[in-house]
């Protein structure tokens, strides 16, 4: 007896009862592999790995759970912002990935070059509803080219503007339903209905609206099927989860597939009968022929980029406008001259103003080149787009092998670089976090750089002409009509984007005063 009262350890004892007992036996061999493999992992991960020499948290060194955890929070992109602030311009985040912030990279990781980062499929391969391919998810280079190259036509500058007849009357209900609101109104829901009649009016060649109060159903699936799109990338077993927040996408998917077929087999209908209006963007994809096999789209493939242009094009053009009007409403010297600038622009408050009405206040005037005098309306959707963009998030690439912001990144490895904290560096943008168009005016080639919320190269925004146009469009109109006053309720906190691919204001609502303009 030992002075604990215990007999000594004799080990040919132990072995030899565990040889009487095999279960015993073996569960206690599997303990002690699991440990050794655990211990042998971490000390892989952390001392030994290709990229043990990049700075992180601990946690990321050995376990995806330090990205997926924020991700699910919906605090990815503040968190990831904090890493870069914290451990400098390359962090290991996770145990394959590395979150880059500074601008030497953005070009080595989205730009186009001879050896690009693709997209990471573990991340975009469940942005498709019924497995096909559309310009967002397509990973292989040829095979995204071929689509874009379809789409792109339709979505050149031109081609927007023609649409201007479709989308006006649809605006101008917008902002009959605001106005015709008790006020002070929360102008959330009817931007965000009059968005998605938009879009869909030139995705589906039919109009949801959803300002009327029809396919609203139809909308919140396209809505639910995007909440776990990146979720169901990462984690096909997702679906299996019983929270109501999956399972409504798992519901939704059918049905949404149901609604776009039906919406697609009714535009080749009318098509053969020669009932297609004109300035229809899904009638110019349709005429799209592929150079080089002949091809136009499938109409499973119509059908999926239909539905990410939905789901692309209607919240980021809401968040954005609704951020525009709240900035410029908490800055009224930005304000005065911003409201001047358009009533000088377009006089007539009673007439919804064309693009080319507005569109020199979004151009630089080469020929004065007195910085004060420029455009305003421009600096202000730029600094809009810099501070409260939608997506500067997590836009995962993948590594060929290459040398990525003057470091070697071994092929395989996930990469990023985040919007939001080049955004937000304050030697390209001094005093980052306050709102200043001004800073506009002299545009450097590091802002130029830094400064990417369509993000940039070959898979940068398609439809950023179409999201100017009806931004620049519904701020000139609104300020044109009417006297707009942000109610008291709206507080900085409600203002704070929630994040869920897609960054807008997480309290939905932003309520105004909204009366029509007051001078003749
Ligand atoms: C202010 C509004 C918008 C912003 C800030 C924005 C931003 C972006 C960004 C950052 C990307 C890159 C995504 C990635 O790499 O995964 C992207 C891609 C895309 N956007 Fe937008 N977007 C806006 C509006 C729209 C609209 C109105 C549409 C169409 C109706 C649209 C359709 C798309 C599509 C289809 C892609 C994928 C392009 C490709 O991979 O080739 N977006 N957008």
């Amino acid at each position: 007896m030992n002075q604990a009262g215990r007999p000594p350890f004799d080990l040919e004892v132990n072995l030899r009862s565990l040889t009487n007992h095999p279960a015993q036996a073996i569960f206690l061999l599997a303990i002690i592999s699991l440990v050794v493999y655990a211990v042998g992992y971490v000390v892989y991960q952390v001392w030994l790995h290709p990229l043990a020499n990049f700075p992180g948290p601990f946690l990321g060194k050995f376990t995806e759970w330090n990205t997926i955890l924020p991700s699910v929070r919906g605090e990815s992109t503040r968190t990831r912002h904090a890493w870069s602030l914290e451990y400098g311009d390359v962090v290991r985040i996770g145990p394959n990935e590395l979150l880059f912030g500074g601008i030497e990279s953005v070009k080595d990781i989205y730009g186009q070059t001879s050896n690009p980062c693709l997209k990471d499929p573990d991340f975009y391969r469940g942005f498709t509803v019924t497995g096909a391919n559309n310009v967002l998810n397509a990973m292989e280079r040829v095979e995204h080219a071929r689509i874009r190259r379809l789409l792109s036509h339709a979505f050149a500058m031109a081609e927007i503007k023609k649409t201007q007849p479709r989308l006006i009357p649809i605006m101008e209900r917008g902002l009959d339903v605001i106005e015709s609101s008790p006020q002070p109104v929360n102008v959330y829901d009817p931007l965000n209905h009059m968005f998605l009649d938009v879009v869909s009016e030139l995705s589906f060649d039919k109009c949801f609206n959803n300002l009327q109060g029809e396919c609203i159903r139809e909308a919140k699936y396209a809505d639910d099927v995007q909440n776990i799109s990146a979720l169901r990338g990462m984690f096909p077993f997702v679906e299996w989860l019983p929270t109501t927040y999956v399972q409504d996408a798992v519901k939704a998917r059918p049905r949404l597939i149901q609604f776009a077929r039906s919406r697609i087999e009714d535009f080749r209908a009318r098509l053969e009968k020669g009932k297609v209006k004109e300035g229809s963007l899904l009638k110019r994809v349709v005429e799209s022929k592929d150079e080089r096999t002949g091809e136009p789209l499938t109409d499973l493939e119509l059908m999926e980029n239909a539905i990410i242009f939905i789901q692309a094009g209607s919240e980021t053009s809401l968040s954005t406008l609704l951020y525009l009007l709240y900035e410029v409403d908490t800055h009224p010297d930005i304000k005065a001259r911003l409201v001047k600038e358009i009533r000088e622009a377009v006089p007539n408050k009673h007439a919804f103003p064309l693009f080319e009405t507005v569109e020199q206040l979004t151009q630089k005037n080469l020929t004065q080149p007195v910085p004060s005098s420029q455009p305003f309306l421009n600096n202000v959707l730029e600094e809009t787009l810099r501070l409260h963009g939608p997506i500067p998030v997590n836009l995962p690439r993948i590594s060929p092998g290459k040398m990525i912001g003057g470091h070697y990144v071994p092929a395989g490895t996930r990469v990023c670089n985040l919007a939001y904290t080049t955004h937000r560096n304050p030697e390209i943008f001094p005093d980052p976090d306050s709102f200043v168009p001004d800073r506009w005016d002299n545009v450097t080639t590091e802002m130029k750089l830094a400064y990417r919320p369509f993000s940039t190269g070959p898979r940068n925004c398609i439809g950023l002409h179409l999201a100017r146009l009806q931004i620049i469009l519904m701020v000139s109109a609104l300020y044109a009509r009417y006297d707009l006053q942000l109610d008291k309720s709206v507080t900085p906190e409600m203002m704070i984007a929630a994040d869920r691919g897609v960054m807008s204001p997480n309290a939905k609502t932003v309520t105004f005063h909204v009366k029509p303009r007051a001078d003749s």
